[in-house]
């Protein structure tokens, strides 16, 4: 907005831009029908158009040159009939974008213009949303230095225009020299400085649902790095100007490789697709002054190409579909009995499965027979509608082993079903149980046990607890299958998801984590990491079966525990009538690790995920670096999300540490967690460099030393969200 911008000459024929929806669909017809929009849109989907046109901004600066020598802002009134570019229109109003003045500057360090600039701005967004549009686009922000001033007047137009999405227009980073350096050669460009100014701009308005960005496709594009940080947030357009396009022999625009794997990653996520100055540079490409429409669809037609030739989806990307970034709460098949559907949900996975027939078959390959030609014994503990039973029927015959399969499970209506199933199909060779497994006492010890008792965070749905109190039937050589699992984790940032669990508005959600399959992610750190481990059978669980002797402990000293506890004995947890065994201090769990950090980011959470050992060299994975050796295409878990309440920004060369504990008592199970984050001081002094703390006002450190930066509150620390051993 200030004078030297202003260009009073301009014509007053609006700037479109033409685009595509996410899904592709294309409208028959011109989408004018008032005279405005009288520019044809050729097979587009959507048209942006600016809202207010160089009469306004005449007037506006007009207004703004007066009464200079007063301080006061000067009052500017709503765009009248001549200077806006349409009317209301609701047959075309969804087909059309507005464009916000370019020629405002909300972050200007003069009061004045940035308070002019910011009434435009509520005009504009006022009249657009009189008009029907669902989005606007405004350019970011000019300055470096005044974010705040720039995110203050954003913040007042959107809660001043109720319904209207806002869309921040934004480079993906700087393309030239970032700032005068001391030395000849010019200063490094910094790639995430853009990111940073976005990250500013949301985060001063409080991750507001409806403020999205508009991103230009560089030509030169910028690291990974930068490429992976934007894809984790909300980019409702991303604009694509056609002079970045090459010519293919044929003299037809096209992308460089690079650009379609950009858009190719991108466009998973479905923005709308802007396509700017197709007219200058078809003119370019053609030497033509006046090309023809022909010419000009060619960049059209290139783009719904590269839509067709998407790569396909990934075996979890299909089955996710619909699910990207949707928040689930963890199942409880302990405490719930799930629903039919839930389990055949479950049984879409042949990865899993298969990967357990495979397991089954090695255990009973090596298992040396029975005396007598025994059967051996089989155990489904947690059966659920019998797709383990089948895979163990399946196995035996083809190792050509004789089983005898117990289906152990305690949901009563699942179990009705196995009923069905061993009357139809399995007959004799299966015996249908109806307990909760650690109170189950069969005629006969077990010599595998199988069960799929697994949470995205391998142990969050108390497998560990339910094996224990099931292992006394074990025999002394016997198998179980899993043999381990494992639980790994990584921080990451996600202001989708931070702003989504933020939304539920309700007490306490950060306290919870959340079952996700991801997509609008960035994962922080380079590698993930373990957390912890359980084996089964478990060394601290004994095999009796004289009930109710606490596994591993005896009678008196479980009497000695309660003592200790201070519990009565006599209120005892009690399943089936028998009490259960309480002393599960051996499967709290507690880690703390340390993550290097590269690029700065934000923290929002820490994503979690499982491997498991089922049998020898038989695996499951969900790690995203391990799953495809391990089990490809495996889609019956999402990862699993921890949330932190306040996001923890990092900057680049910093660390991350996470501290997880798995709490037990006699009743419950839960998570506790929280972060601290740390920046390294670099230098070493010896080879003559400063350390960054003599050039910052920081107090001296020894390079290499960890300045402490920020962290987390404990998470869950009252153990609210447990899951419940009763
Ligand atoms: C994740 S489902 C797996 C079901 C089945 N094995 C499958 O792969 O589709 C876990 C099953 O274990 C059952 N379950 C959980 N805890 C149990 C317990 N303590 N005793 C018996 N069944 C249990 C649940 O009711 C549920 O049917």
């Amino acid at each position: 907005m200030s004078e030297v911008s202003m260009d009073h000459d301009k014509p007053l024929s609006p700037t479109y831009y033409i685009g595509l929806q996410p899904e592709m669909s294309s409208i028959d017809t011109a989408i004018d029908s008032e005279g405005i929009l009288s520019s044809v849109t050729d097979g587009y989907d959507v048209l942006s158009v600016p809202i207010t046109n160089p009469r306004f901004r005449s007037r506006v600066s007009r207004i703004s040159q007066s009464d200079l020598d007063t301080v006061m802002v000067p009052h500017v009134a709503p765009p009248t009939y001549p200077e806006v570019n349409f009317a209301p229109n609701t047959t075309y109003a969804q087909h059309v974008f507005g464009l916000c003045a370019k020629w405002i500057e909300l972050d200007s360090a003069d009061p004045r213009i940035a308070g002019v600039s910011t009434q435009v701005l509520k005009h504009e967004l006022s009249y657009a949303s009189f008009c029907g549009l669902s989005y606007v686009i405004v350019p970011g922000p000019t300055r470096r230095n005044n974010v705040a001033m720039y995110a203050e007047s954003l913040n007042t137009a959107l809660a001043a225009v109720p319904y209207i999405n806002v869309i921040v227009h934004l480079a993906m980073a700087e393309s030239g020299v970032e700032e005068p350096s001391s030395s000849d050669s010019p200063a490094p460009v910094d790639s995430m400085s853009i990111w940073d100014i976005w990250n500013s701009v949301r985060t001063i308005c409080d991750y507001p649902s409806r403020l999205s960005v508009g991103l230009q496709l560089a030509a030169k594009l910028p690291p990974q790095s930068v490429v992976s940080r934007w894809f984790a947030e909300p980019i409702t357009v991303l604009f694509v100007s056609a002079k970045i396009f090459l010519s293919n022999p044929k003299g037809y625009p096209v992308l460089s490789k690079a650009h379609q794997y950009l858009l190719f990653k991108y466009l998973k996520i479905k923005p709308y697709t802007i396509l700017q100055d197709v007219r200058e540079a078809t003119q370019v490409r053609t030497s033509s002054k006046l090309p023809s429409k022909q010419d000009e669809r060619a960049y059209l037609i290139y783009m719904r190409h590269l839509h067709t030739i998407l790569p396909s989806p990934t075996a979890v990307e299909k089955f996710g579909q619909g699910y990207q970034d949707y928040l689930q709460n963890p199942l409880q098949p302990l405490t719930d009995n799930l629903e039919s559907g839930t389990y055949e949900v479950f049984e879409k996975d042949p990865v899993k499965y298969a990967q357990y027939e495979k397991a089954i078959l090695k255990a009973l390959s090596e298992r040396d027979s029975n005396p007598n030609g025994q059967p051996i014994i089989l155990a489904v503990v947690g059966a659920g509608r019998g797709p383990l039973v089948a895979c163990s029927l399946r196995a035996s015959e083809r190792a050509k082993v004789p089983i005898f399969v117990y289906a152990v499970e305690k949901n009563p209506n699942a179990y009705t079903y196995l009923l069905q199933r061993k009357e139809l199909q399995w007959q004799s060779n299966v015996e249908v149980v109806f307990t909760d497994m650690r109170t189950w006492n069969p005629a006969h010890k077990v010599d595998i046990m199988i069960s799929e008792l697994l949470g995205s965070f391998g142990d969050n749905e108390l497998s560990p607890e339910c094996l224990d109190g099931v292992q006394n039937v074990l025999k002394d050589n016997g198998i179980m299958i899993p043999q381990s699992y494992s639980s790994h984790f990584i921080p990451a940032m996600s202001p989708k998801i931070f702003s989504s669990i933020k939304l539920q508005n309700k007490e306490d959600v950060m306290n919870t984590p959340y079952v996700v399959m991801l997509q609008a992610v960035d994962l922080l750190a380079p590698e993930i990491k373990q957390a912890w481990e359980f084996r089964h059978p478990c060394p601290y669980v004994g095999a009796s079966s004289s009930w109710p002797t606490a596994p591993g402990i005896g009678e008196a000293k479980q009497q000695q525990r309660y003592d200790d506890l201070g519990i009565d004995y006599s209120t005892a947890p009690v399943v089936n009538n028998k009490p259960i065994h309480i002393s599960n201090e051996h499967n709290n769990r507690h880690v703390k690790a340390r993550f290097s950090i590269e690029n700065r980011g934000v923290m929002h959470g820490f994503v979690g995920y499982f491997e498991s050992v089922l049998y020898g060299d038989v695996e499951l994975s969900t790690r995203p670096d391990t799953i495809n050796k391990k089990s490809k295409d495996m889609v019956s878990w999402f990862p699993i999300w921890f949330p932190i309440s306040t996001p923890l920004y990092v900057p680049d060369s910093a660390e991350i540490e996470i501290a997880i504990w798995r709490k037990t008592d006699n009743r419950k199970v839960w998570y506790e967690w929280s972060v601290e984050t740390f920046m390294l001081v670099p230098g070493s002094g010896l080879d003559g460099s400063d350390s960054m703390a003599t050039m910052t006002t920081l107090p001296a450190r020894a390079a290499g030393s960890r300045v402490r930066l920020g962290c987390s509150r404990l998470h869950n620390a009252g153990g609210r969200y447990s899951s419940m051993l009763l």
